[in-house]
């Protein structure tokens, strides 16, 4: 990475301002997966260590400006002390004099994480006044927020304009990972994408396809496929606008000598329902009143096959409905092959298949897993994250 990290900067004794991403799911006031504020230990512990006045900083949800007390990060700061094994102060605000004299009050490598940044209406807006506020409280800035990294707002892009800038250790691997996959990756290079709409995928399949070696459809927007090669589809998703350019991502992977697979068989079911009746049918049979919900098990061999033959995989979107058992036994499939696939780097985009795979408890057997759905997705479209733009170049 072109830019300047943690380590490139002298903390001890400088109040610093880190921005992470603790948008964690919560329900009755507790936070139900940490996994985003145990990606970010390494960066706080560090410097905590180092000496530094850690004043961490996050959103959580969209509570639009305005304060929302189910959106409060005082569950966040007691989870967060747990992990660390020591206090952290929560204040009740993101700026101004009380929270100055709670980082006056600080030690070095003491903790305190600040309110949610988004109950603020410049944070979205990237209100410099509101930046400047965010800088005023600290000597430097560190983003490790890969997963709001494509968002720019006050605390994650415009505050790095007023104070040195530089990325955590997440944030730093987040973008080795998924940027030595796009510039630089061990071949075959595979990528499987699946989830409900072709719409949200088109800059991903774009731009993977001038880097890919295989490309995997799968999931609803698979059918938007089967239906530009001319079969019947039943009441599967279809998106009609995308006909066209599902038949061009097809042709331009044949110019491009890209493998372009796509199911051969469906789960397919009388009603969006875990309790519907299924059955298994090859793509070009899919009855009229009949829907498919998942890839069939012929598709889950072939996948399986392209996945153990290649050397890195990156993932994003589920094959199938597989928040319901009857249809997620695709996204089970190709979790496991992946987890099988010894010789093969396997990247999780994110997003549903970070939950498919938690949810099959095969994370551990993973390479590397983003904490950014959006950001991972963006990225791999090709798009400049600004809150990496904004950091100091080394
Ligand atoms: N065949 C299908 N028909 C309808 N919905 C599907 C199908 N396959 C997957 N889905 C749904 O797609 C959703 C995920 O899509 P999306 O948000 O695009 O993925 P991601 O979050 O990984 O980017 C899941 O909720 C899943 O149930
Ligand atoms: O959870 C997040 O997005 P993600 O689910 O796409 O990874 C990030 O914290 C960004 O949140 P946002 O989409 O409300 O800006």
């Amino acid at each position: 990475m072109n830019k300047k990290t943690v380590r490139d900067m002298d903390v001890k004794g400088k109040r610093v301002f880190c921005r992470v991403d603790f948008n964690v799911p919560m329900q009755d006031g507790a936070v139900t997966d940490d996994t985003r504020i145990r990606a970010a230990l390494p960066t706080i512990q560090y410097l905590a260590e180092q000496g530094a006045k850690v004043i961490l900083a996050s959103h959580l949800g969209r509570p639009k400006g305005k304060v929302v007390e189910e959106m409060r990060l005082t569950a966040v700061a007691e989870r967060l002390s747990e992990l660390l094994g020591k206090r952290v102060v929560k204040t009740d605000e993101a700026y101004g004099d009380a929270v100055k004299a709670a980082i006056a009050a600080m030690n070095e490598g003491d903790v305190l994480l600040l309110e949610n940044v988004r109950f603020y209406p410049g944070e979205e807006k990237n209100d410099p006044e509101l930046a400047k506020a965010f800088a005023e409280l600290a000597d430097v800035y560190v983003n490790d927020a890969f997963g709001a990294a494509h968002r720019a707002h006050a605390s994650t892009e415009g505050i790095a304009h007023y104070l040195p800038a530089v990325a955590g250790f997440l944030m730093e691997k987040e973008i080795e990972v998924l940027g030595k996959a796009l510039s630089n990756p061990d071949r075959p290079f595979t990528a499987i994408i699946g989830g409900a709409k072709v719409k949200d995928k088109i800059g991903v399949i774009e731009n993977l396809l001038d880097k890919v070696d295989n490309l995997i459809i799968g999931g609803g927007l698979a059918y938007t496929f089967v239906k530009a090669l001319g079969h019947e589809i039943g009441k599967s998703l279809l998106e009609e606008d995308k006909i066209e350019l599902a038949k061009s991502f097809m042709e331009k992977a044949k110019e491009k000598g890209v493998n372009f697979y796509m199911p051969v068989d469906a789960v397919v079911a009388d009603a969006f329902s875990n309790d519907a009746n299924t059955k298994v049918v090859n793509i070009d049979e899919i009855p009229s009143d009949w829907e498919g919900l998942d890839i069939g098990p012929k598709t889950r061999e072939l996948y399986r096959d392209v996945i153990l033959k290649s050397k890195l995989v990156i993932w994003n979107g589920p094959m199938g409905v597989f928040e319901m058992d009857a249809f997620a036994e695709g996204t089970k499939a190709v979790a496991q092959a992946l987890a099988d696939a010894k010789d093969t780097y396997t990247v999780i985009g994110g997003g549903d298949s970070a939950a498919a795979v938690e949810k099959f408890g095969l994370a551990d057997k993973m390479d590397h897993i983003s904490t950014g759905g959006g950001a991972s997705l963006e990225f791999m479209e090709g798009k400049q994250l600004p809150g990496v733009v904004a950091l100091n170049d080394k």
